[in-house]
């Protein structure tokens, strides 16, 4: 099977001709030595991106890689995630549909989800993102970056043998996030999982204690539940903070429907490993006993041992960026991907990779810099249009706004919420579908400030809304855009009933 990491050898292929665009009056500079025009550090699928629009602007680029090139996406987060989820969600699917369910006589064949798993993973080996790298003119020195004076990177192997690398342009850094494990404890002692566990375990625990609330909680809870752990989810508040409320409450009462049990506003007080498992000291004043626990508790920045200090920078923190992703203070350095902060999420990392490469080469070439919001230099939507999909299930689709986010930025809004279960597209789909929609409307212009679906499959819902939030299309507009019958997106034509069509002059 080919590879399917999120990666140059498959889904980036297509951002390969999107940022092939770049102008060809800068001849392809051949990797020579040591001396690049540009240095990627990190080739995770964001700093692929970045040495790509180097690459086709005709800059020479070199990424340099310490443990697997596709990065966390690929091998340990979004694509092995998706592929423990998707098997159980086929089966719930079919399950409750009348005609098939009585087809579905079996139970969840764990082993085959695990091998299909280790496909998507290509079996955590590189050579196909290897051979894109090359494929695509990018050069790669495997070992440890480390930035030893201006425009200059040194990298060590896993022998000790050091190469010392310099750019004529730019460095770029890209070297992701890694996994908090929150100061609970006992916590650390205990070696608890971490994504990485979670996603590439090879045996399933009888029990999974998940400590957190956020997007990687939800998720595995629903894998891992669905694989037959005996799931306990801790969160310290409520679910999914950040997006809309339902979202979180409607996830929550599925997570229990899948067997999972919900401790909210409940935090863990103290966590030791003992010789049947892992105890957990809650702020309820009980002990959860488990196999196996989950540290879910956010990301910090990987900069702690990438030379910061020699630039004037500090190390372990995040790296702050203008919107062309150029580092503050700086003309060489830029920065994209989970280690901005700016969104920790793939595709926004590659979009940010995307400008940052094509900036490059402008500034290279003396050509204009298109810098103005929107323009092809700068990552604007970072900051208006971020579409994400968590994929419990159901699925929650998200971008732009939440009505509170729009209220506290100022926005006088309207609120529309509708049942997706009342579109005769997912009663069709499901018996009982349950699920809603909500947008946001910014009155004083009529446009989409924010959008957000809960239920089966409405990840697929999403691009419109993101084309919808990005483009500013006004409400009267999008009454010419007809949903077709009977599709789950006839929840367009249902949400612009209820808001009313604006008169036009
Ligand atoms: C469980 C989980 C599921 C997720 N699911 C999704 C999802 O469905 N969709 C989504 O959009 N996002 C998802 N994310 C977020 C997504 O994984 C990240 O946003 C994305 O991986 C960031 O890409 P990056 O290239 O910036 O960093 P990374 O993928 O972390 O890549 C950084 C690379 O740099 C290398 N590196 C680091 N330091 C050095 C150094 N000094 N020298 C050389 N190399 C170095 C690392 O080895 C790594 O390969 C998920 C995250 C997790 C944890
Ligand atoms: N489908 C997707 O797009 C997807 C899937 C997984 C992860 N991701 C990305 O990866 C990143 C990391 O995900 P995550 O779930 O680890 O982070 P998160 O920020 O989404 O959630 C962290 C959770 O940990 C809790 N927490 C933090 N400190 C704690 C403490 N001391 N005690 C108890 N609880 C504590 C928070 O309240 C929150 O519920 C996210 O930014 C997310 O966007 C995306």
């Amino acid at each position: 099977m080919e590879p399917q990491t999120d990666t140059g050898a498959t889904g980036n292929t297509a951002d390969t001709a999107e940022t092939a665009d770049t102008g060809d009056t800068v001849e392809q500079q051949r990797p020579q030595g040591t001396e690049f025009d540009v240095i990627v550090i990190g080739g995770g699928a964001v700093g692929e991106n970045a040495a790509n629009g180097a690459a086709q602007g005709g800059l020479s680029a070199v990424v340099v890689e310490a443990e697997l090139v596709g990065g966390e996406c690929s091998y340990w987060a979004c694509i092995p995630s998706k592929a423990l989820l998707r098997s159980p969600q086929v089966l719930r699917n079919a399950r409750q549909m009348p005609g098939a369910a009585e087809a579905v006589t079996g139970v969840l064949d764990v082993e085959a989800v695990l091998a299909r798993r280790d496909s998507f993973t290509s079996g955590w080996k590189d050579d196909g993102q290897e051979q894109w790298l090359d494929g695509a003119g990018i050069s790669l020195i495997r070992g440890h970056g480390r930035i030893t004076a201006p425009r200059q990177v040194t990298v060590t192997s896993s022998a000790g043998e050091q190469t010392t690398l310099t750019a004529r342009h730019a460095v770029t850094i890209a070297t992701g996030s890694v996994p908090v494990i929150a100061p609970i404890e006992g916590l650390r002692q205990a070696q608890p999982w971490t994504s990485r566990e979670a996603t590439s375990a090879h045996a399933i625990p009888a029990s999974l204690a998940i400590i957190g609330g956020g997007v990687v909680a939800t998720e595995m809870a629903s894998a891992y539940a669905a694989l037959g752990s005996q799931v306990t989810l801790l969160a310290r508040s409520g679910l999914l903070g950040g997006m809309e409320p339902f979202a979180g409450e409607l996830v929550g009462r599925a997570l229990q429907d899948q067997g999972v049990t919900l401790r909210l506003n409940t935090s863990p007080e103290r966590v030791s490993r003992t010789a049947d498992g892992v105890r957990i000291e809650t702020s309820a004043g009980d002990a959860v006993l488990t196999q196996e626990v989950l540290a879910a508790t956010g990301r910090s920045p990987r900069t702690d041992d990438l030379g910061l200090e020699t630039i004037g920078l500090e190390p372990g923190t995040w790296i702050d960026t203008d919107d062309t992703m150029l580092v503050h203070g700086f003309d060489w350095l830029y920065a994209v991907g989970d280690v901005t902060h700016r969104v920790l999420l793939t595709h926004q990392g590659k979009y940010q990779a995307r400008a940052a490469g094509d900036v490059i080469v402008a500034r290279a070439k003396g050509a204009p810099v298109q810098d103005q919001p929107w323009g092809a230099h700068v990552a604007t939507a970072d900051h208006a249009a971020v579409p994400q999909v968590v994929f419990s299930d159901p699925e929650v689709a998200s971008v732009g706004l939440t009505a509170q986010a729009a209220r506290e930025a100022g926005h006088t809004i309207r609120v529309v919420d509708y049942e997706l279960g009342d579109v005769a597209g997912t009663a069709l789909k499901a018996e009982a579908y349950a699920g809603t929609a909500r947008m946001v409307v910014d009155e004083d212009r009529q446009v989409i400030l924010g959008m957000t679906f809960v239920g089966s499959g409405v990840g697929e819902l999403l691009q419109a809304a993101t084309i919808a939030v990005t483009a500013e299309v006004p409400i009267g507009r999008l009454w010419h855009a007809v949903p077709a019958f009977p599709t789950v997106s006839e929840i367009w034509l249902r949400l612009l009933e209820s808001y009313g069509r604006p008169q036009q002059g």
